[in-house]
């Protein structure tokens, strides 16, 4: 509940920032919107004494011309309004985008972890739009007020009675309102959850779309995506029957309060103290008093960008990765050190309490059954996960406590699957924190074995990763070469080897054991012979290290050896060293 309230009050803190943002045109939307209904409220009273003028038979023309000029003026204003309105929304929009693109690429993957792929996309693109409206939204609505509140005063002036006969029905208006604006609101919200889900659904399913192809299940995929679209139409209908219902009390309820005036105004009229022109003003300002049907819309407006700031807000909500200001001792080794740490998901402990050394200039191979949390630790290692309890060091510096730039100069990672961010191939190498030239791309290229497939594509290094499809090895090589290419003082490899075939993964192993020497080395490794080339190997399971040592002694351990074999061993004996 309380984390309800925190997200409405974020919503709200956003879009008044987004408003402050636009002030200025917002500011203008508002004159021009107010022009506007200055221009209506006062051309039923121009109209009006142009008649009674022409009814009496007195020149009428400079009142005639008024009245034209005045219809003139009104399309010109809402032209005007039309174009600021829509200039206004694209630029608040786009405010609202590029805010939150940054909180997610910030917050890295915890936000993942947290919102699906697809419902991010639809936050940031469906979502954005709608609470990007709000600035000229809110302008707007505070211009609609101003015609019903000035055809109110104007009723008033034209004669009292006739605002006390409307005033009369006036809080069955209001409370028309204020019922529309809450179930509105709540139907709005709920549309848009499902919209997002069924958008994450179907990310899901366009990346799955060979999984999806080989087990033939297109036709389950389809009903799975479409799932929410019973909710997401229901609530598409709520929101038309909620506005439906409104719009149908306010067409009775208008024109009895419309009806009431004229009734008041004919009585005065047949009494004497009220013209025909005053009838006709009385009429058309009771009109404009009514004009709950723009209020209704406008404030629809302002519900839906609420609804969406809520869904923004929800994304803020995860934290983004802060950041210290300390630095590394010159010269460090890179010793990477994890100390009691524990790492929870749910209800479930993925990591407990775990310690770990990796002295400086040494390769580490994480060794354990899947699921045994080694992607996990290795997130945490490079700090793309903060544990929930204990602290990572290197060279004895917290990584916390180190600077976003200095944290991805220090520490190089390679992933099973790495994105080929960058535009080009050589770009995608080079893609990081520091600038490497086209040598180094070379070069690192050369050390991942990738500089031969590469220099075989139309462009070489400068090739667009859109027209080079690569197949898994290849992509992982450009991953590594990416690692090679921004020399630190950690290297970390979670599988980055997977799909290599066994000769160049042997050929990366060396390079690793020879190029990357100088670096400390944490390797996610599946084959024995990756551990066996490896200084140490740390022997995880169930969230656990099981224990430390070379390779070639932990082998005498049934357990261990079947980690790699696949069969199950007896020996339970392992030891620490
Ligand atoms: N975001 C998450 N939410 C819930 N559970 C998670 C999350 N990330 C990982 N896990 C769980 O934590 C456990 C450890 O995952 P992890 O990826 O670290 O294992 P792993 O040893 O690297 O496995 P593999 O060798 O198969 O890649 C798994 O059982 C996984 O389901």
């Amino acid at each position: 509940m309380s984390q309800e309230l925190d997200q409405r009050r974020t919503a709200d803190r956003l879009l008044l920032e987004s408003v402050r943002h636009s002030a200025l045109p917002g500011a203008a939307i508002l004159v021009l919107s107010t022009a506007g209904a200055a221009t209506g409220l006062a051309l039923p009273a121009v109209l009006g004494h142009t008649l009674d003028l022409l009814l009496s038979g007195r020149p009428a023309t400079t009142w005639l011309t008024a009245c034209a000029a005045l219809t003139c003026l009104l399309v010109v204003v809402d032209a005007l309004d039309g174009v600021l309105a829509g200039t206004t929304n694209a630029r608040s929009t786009a405010w609202f985008r590029r805010r939150l693109l940054r909180h997610v690429l910030a917050a890295g993957p915890r936000c993942t972890d947290r919102v699906p792929p697809g419902d991010i996309v639809a936050r940031l693109v469906g979502n954005a739009a709608h609470a990007g409206g709000a600035p000229a939204a809110l302008a707007g609505t505070v211009a609609a007020v101003v015609t019903p509140v000035g055809g109110l005063v104007a009723l008033a002036v034209v004669d009292l009675w006739t605002a006390v006969a409307f005033l009369v029905g006036m809080p069955v208006l209001v409370l028309l309102l204020k019922a529309f604006v809450r179930e509105s609101g709540d139907s709005v919200a709920r549309y848009q959850e499902s919209q997002g889900e069924i958008a994450a659904r179907l990310v899901e399913a366009v990346g799955g779309a060979r999984t999806i192809a080989a087990a033939g299940t297109a036709r389950r995929e389809q009903a799975r995506i479409l799932e929410p679209l019973a909710a997401l139409s229901a609530q598409g209908y709520r929101m038309w029957r909620v506005q439906g219902r409104s719009t149908a009390q306010a067409a009775v309820i208008v024109p009895l309060l419309q009806l009431a005036v004229l009734a008041v105004a004919g009585t005065r009229l047949s009494a004497g103290e009220l013209s025909v022109g005053g009838l006709l003003a009385a009429t058309r300002y009771a009109a404009l008093a009514t004009g709950i049907g723009m209020l209704v819309g406008r404030l629809n407006g302002l519900v839906r960008s609420r609804g969406a700031a809520r869904r923004l807000a929800g994304l803020l909500a995860v934290p983004a990765t802060a950041h210290g200001d300390a630095e590394l001792p010159p010269g460090g080794a890179g010793t990477l050190e994890l100390r009691g740490i524990t790492v929870a998901r749910g209800d479930r402990t993925i990591l407990a309490g775990l310690d770990l050394t990796v002295p400086g200039g040494t390769s580490l191979a994480l060794v354990g059954r899947s699921g045994s949390g080694k992607s996990t630790l290795a997130a945490v290692a490079g700090r793309l996960a903060d544990p929930d309890a204990g602290t990572v060091t290197l060279d004895g510096v917290p990584l916390r406590e180190l600077p976003r730039e200095v944290l991805r100069r220090a520490v190089g990672q390679a992933f099973e699957r790495p994105a080929l961010l960058g535009g080009t191939i050589g770009g995608t190498i080079a893609f990081g924190a520091g600038e490497p030239d086209a040598a180094a791309v070379r070069e690192a290229a050369r050390t991942a074995c990738a500089d031969d497939f590469v220099r075989r594509l139309p462009l070489g290094y400068d090739t667009p990763c859109a027209e080079a499809p690569l197949s898994g090895g290849e992509a992982q090589r450009l991953g590594l070469a990416r690692a090679f290419a921004h020399p630190g003082r950690l290297l970390i490899l979670d599988d980055a080897t997977s799909s290599l075939d066994t000769v160049t993964e042997l050929r990366v192993g060396e390079a690793l054991t020879r190029e990357a020497g100088a670096r400390t080395r944490l390797i996610i490794a599946h084959r024995a012979s990756t551990a066996a080339r490896a200084d140490r190997v740390a022997w995880l399971h169930e969230g656990r290290i099981r224990a430390v040592g070379p390779h070639a002694r932990l082998w005498q351990l049934a357990d261990y050896r079947a980690v790699f074999t696949g069969t199950d061993g007896t020996d339970h004996s392992a030891h620490d060293d």
